[in-house]
């Protein structure tokens, strides 16, 4: 057990698919798995660990922002001998041509955070995901006929207020959506030698307008967790 999960060591599995929103966990873990049980309630911040076609699986929150993602997946790392996470959360679009719903695989994450330059002594880290791990993600995407869009997106400490100059550098650079975790997801996993992915639905556009519900956002993901339950058995 650590401060933040009180899972037993042998009730969380190799594979972890991390949703920011605990609920969104529960509602993977209810939809998608058999035999899934609770395993770990600190916080309210759900996990659980049950079977997708055979296979065992985790699923469980990781919060909001780079702190919280940290946390969990240092302690699931360390801990719990995790050696693939696979976030499947939201995300703010911004370029023109990405819509609300669509799915975007995540090839890489840049970042105003300073937690991956302090990480890399100083200098501008690429967080990227793993490749194989991407790769599979692909040929499942493909296979499944899932429409999907690969592209860069901006891992931001902002949800309100960003700094004025932050939109037209992201438009600028083909910035293709902003989400709060994948950048530091990516750094943290490559530094202990695991595989990570990040695949985020457009759940509101700061450039267009429009947004989902909170309740759409909690169960209406279906089409990203089945490409992620996929990709991670056929790994
Ligand atoms: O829906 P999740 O997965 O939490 O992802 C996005 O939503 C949260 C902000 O509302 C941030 O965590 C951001 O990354
Ligand atoms: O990080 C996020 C997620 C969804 N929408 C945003 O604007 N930002």
């Amino acid at each position: 057990m650590t401060p933040h999960i009180n899972a037993a060591k042998d009730d969380i599995a190799e594979i972890v698919l991390m949703p920011g929103d605990p609920l969104r966990a529960k509602y993977i873990a209810e939809t998608y798995l058999t035999d899934a049980k609770q395993v770990s309630d600190v916080r309210n911040m759900l996990a659980f660990t049950g079977f997708y076609k055979g296979v065992r699986l985790s699923v469980m929150g990781h919060g909001m922002g780079i702190p919280s993602v940290s946390i969990y997946t240092h302690e699931l790392i360390h801990e719990y001998d995790v050696k693939k996470l696979v976030r499947v959360g939201s995300c703010g679009g911004v370029a023109e041509d990405i819509d609300l719903r669509d799915i975007i695989v995540v090839n890489a994450a840049s970042t105003g955070s300073a937690t991956n330059r302090l990480r890399f002594g100083g200098y501008d880290y690429a967080a990227v995901p793993d490749f194989e791990l991407l790769r599979t993600c692909w040929q499942t995407a493909d296979s499944l006929k899932t429409p999907v869009r690969y592209g860069g997106i901006f891992t931001n400490d902002f949800f309100y207020g960003d700094p004025e100059n932050l939109l037209p550098v992201l438009l600028k650079m083909n910035i293709l959506a902003l989400d709060m975790e994948s950048a530091a997801l990516f750094a943290i996993a490559a530094e202990n030698r695991v595989q990570a992915l990040s695949i985020l639905t457009v759940s509101d556009h700061v450039v267009k307008g429009g947004e989902m519900s909170t309740l759409e956002r909690q169960t209406s993901f279906n089409q990203m967790m089945e490409l992620a339950l996929e990709t991670v058995i056929a790994d």
